[in-house]
């Protein structure tokens, strides 16, 4: 196993601008590590800061303190205080995020979006839309709504559209955030299964787990956030 995310000392707390400069304290000195082949739930009570921790890793949240180390082409790179253009390549090739919500371009269709990060990658159009298709039947999206935008899609057909996206360009570290919430029984098996074979691949994961069951049948250990909330 090879470390893929390190986090050092990293502090977090958000100042509120428009209400008197309020300070919300999250994090003190959070210290962390990521390997291959692992999946990581991160756990702690509503509040306490799990999205906040994985915003962070992702660097849509800065830190006020300490490092993010992700191994990206064979290198060490510290996500805090990168440039954008390095952030934007460190997830085009390494860092994944599977959120909870879609963030589509109104009336670009389902497999453009599925297929995009496969492109951004370097892969032929044909054959990223190939495996988007797989994917997309894998994760039981009907063909007749394929080359429709996602945006009129139920929760759970937008939740899928959005694991496809994620799962598409199978990056070495994956971040996802309540990945089976939404879930029919059928389509929650097929995301754990999508997860296993991540993980046998040697993606390092790391993953929001309200479920449970799901948090059990597929992570290799806990982080508990608490441990390090602030007061
Ligand atoms: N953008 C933000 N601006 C201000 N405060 C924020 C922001 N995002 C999160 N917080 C605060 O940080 C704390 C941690 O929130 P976070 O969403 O990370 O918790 P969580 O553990 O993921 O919760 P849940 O399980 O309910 O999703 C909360 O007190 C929240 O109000």
């Amino acid at each position: 196993m090879s470390e893929m995310i390190h986090v050092d000392n990293v502090s977090k707390h958000f100042t509120l601008h428009n209400q008197g400069s309020m300070t919300i304290p999250v994090f003190s000195k959070i210290n962390f590590s990521l390997s291959t082949g692992e999946c990581v739930a991160l756990t702690g009570e509503s509040g306490s800061g799990k999205s906040t921790f994985m915003r962070m890793i992702y660097a849509n949240y800065i830190c006020n303190e300490g490092e993010i180390t992700i191994r990206h082409q064979g290198q060490d790179m510290n996500i805090v205080g990168a440039d954008p253009h390095e952030i934007l390549e460190i997830r085009k090739r390494t860092l994944g995020y599977v959120s909870q919500f879609l963030r589509v371009i109104p009336r670009v269709g389902t497999l453009d979006i599925v297929s995009e990060p496969s492109i951004a990658l370097g892969n032929s159009k044909k054959d990223a839309i190939e495996a988007a298709k797989a994917l997309l039947t894998k994760l039981r999206i009907p063909e007749r709504l394929w080359n429709l935008s996602p945006l009129t899609f139920s929760g759970g057909e937008q939740q899928r559209v959005n694991i496809a996206r994620g799962f598409i360009a199978e990056y070495p570290i994956m971040l996802l955030d309540e990945p089976t919430a939404s879930l029919d029984a059928k389509n929650r098996q097929t995301v754990l299964d999508l997860i296993e074979t991540a993980k046998d691949r040697g993606s390092a994961i790391l993953g929001i787990f309200h479920d449970q069951e799901a948090r059990d049948a597929v992570c290799t250990r806990s982080f508990d956030v608490t441990q390090f909330q602030s007061t």
